[in-house]
């Protein structure tokens, strides 16, 4: 499928919709689950690509493992892989092998790995040779660049026969995935200590308990939905299978789409999205909740709210550069992201006029979350996406569920 053209919806919209599976908590279940030697039960594994190549790989004997895109997979894995004393090739996309690993390689290296790399230091491919410990039971690491590699130590730091107490240096970005890692590795018994005052972690050694884990639906993607209550004429959406209380950092949607005229109410089941007044602007962090900054962005665009971004920085480094993407989509809707500070503070300058011609095509580079950001934008105007296939990364079954509230075609 190259491209489709999402309609705009031409009644009021009333749906319940079963989100995927977080795949952020599911990798974290499933290297735990590998480290307790297959002895979880764990349900509502996620459908998404980044936790089923996860699975695969934990699974496969094979000298090479290939994480295609997936950046958690990636990194875990490497961590995986190097303290249970395997010999693996660690390789993925070419975007994967932009990406930079070299802060949790070093990391590794310093507690006995013996890791090379193939091409470009401190980037994938690379060889991972075996593991004998080093002794070292302290490390000192930047916290500014990807929680993953803080997430991926800390998953395996109780194998280690002294465990590990890692300080984090700089600002640190993503807090509230470290917080997932440590709640579920506490899940399974784990009694951890985290100072964040002084960004100091210490996770003893211990061997996890098994034990069954129900995996929550995933935040991120429920996003996207909360854009379409806030773009479409009318609607009212249920979401199942969220929690209020979720470890997952994105549930801070709520509030963000409370300015951007989303009233949310807990049920039993989920969480009841309805329509409501919006703030003229909004000012946001992003730090935490990095993935959330594209739904945000197009949706502030398209409603005409005035939006202030800081935290952003990462988005550089993930799927594609996210801030250039942004950028250049959001100028096809008549739109603009401008760097207002470099690298640090972004406006988001509404949508000029009615609507943007009916031919506007989103590019999607490689990246599901463009593909899923910009699709709401149709409640107001029909838009062209481009290789769709891409929401498989964590959402596979985000067009289906689409097909509920509006048309779309192949075209
Ligand atoms: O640990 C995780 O599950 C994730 C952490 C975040 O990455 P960074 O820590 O690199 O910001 C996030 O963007 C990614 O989608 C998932
Ligand atoms: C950044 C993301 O994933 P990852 O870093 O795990 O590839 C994402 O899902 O938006």
């Amino acid at each position: 499928m190259n491209s489709i053209l999402v309609h705009s919806p031409q009644q009021p919209i009333r749906a319940e919709i079963r989100l995927a599976a977080s795949k952020s908590e599911c990798n974290r279940a499933l290297i735990i689950n590998a480290l307790t030697g297959f002895a979880c039960e764990l349900s509502n594994i996620s459908e998404a690509r980044d936790s089923q190549t996860m699975l695969r790989l934990l699974n496969d004997d094979g000298p090479v493992a290939d994480v295609i895109d997936a950046g958690t997979t990636m990194r875990f894995l490497t961590a995986y892989f190097a303290v249970t004393n395997q010999q693996k090739r660690m390789t993925g996309t070419p975007r994967m092998c932009e990406r930079p690993i070299g802060i949790l390689v070093d990391a590794l290296r310093t507690l006995g790995a013996d890791i090379t790399y193939e091409k470009v230091p401190g980037y994938p491919p690379l060889q991972i040779n075996g593991f004998t410990y080093s002794g070292v039971n302290e490390l000192t690491m930047r916290g500014d660049v990807s929680s993953q590699y803080i997430s991926a130590l800390l998953l395996i730091a109780p194998q280690l026969p002294d465990g590990l107490k890692i300080t984090l240096e700089g600002e640190v970005g993503s807090r509230p995935y470290i917080e997932m890692t440590l709640n579920q590795m506490a899940h399974f018994g784990i009694e951890y200590h985290a100072d964040w005052t002084h960004n100091i972690l210490h996770i003893p050694p211990f061997k996890y308990h098994p034990k069954p884990y129900a995996i929550e639906s995933d935040w991120s993607g429920a996003s996207y939905w909360y854009s379409i209550v806030a773009l479409a004429k009318s609607a009212e959406v249920e979401l199942l299978g969220l929690k209020e209380n979720s470890l997952q950092g994105d549930s801070a949607i709520v509030q963000i789409m409370e300015l951007l005229g989303v009233k949310s109410v807990f049920t039993e089941k989920g969480v009841k999205l309805s329509k409501i007044p919006h703030a003229a602007a909004v000012a946001w962090d992003f730090s935490a909740c990095p993935d959330l900054a594209q739904t945000v962005a197009v949706c502030a665009a398209v409603k005409k709210i005035k939006l202030t971004l800081t935290g952003i920085e990462s988005l550089k480094i993930k799927e594609t550069d996210r801030v250039l993407a942004l950028q250049q989509e959001l100028h096809k809707l008549g739109a603009e992201l401008i760097e207002v500070e470099t690298n640090h503070l972004y406006e988001v300058s509404p949508v000029a006029g009615e609507a943007w011609p009916a031919t506007t095509s989103i590019h999607t580079y490689d990246d599901h979350r463009m593909a899923m950001a910009f699709a709401p934008a149709a409640m107001v105007s029909p838009l062209i996406i481009e290789e769709p296939g891409v929401v498989v990364k964590s959402y596979p079954g985000y067009w289906d569920d689409l097909a509920k509230v509006t048309q779309w075609e192949e075209v």
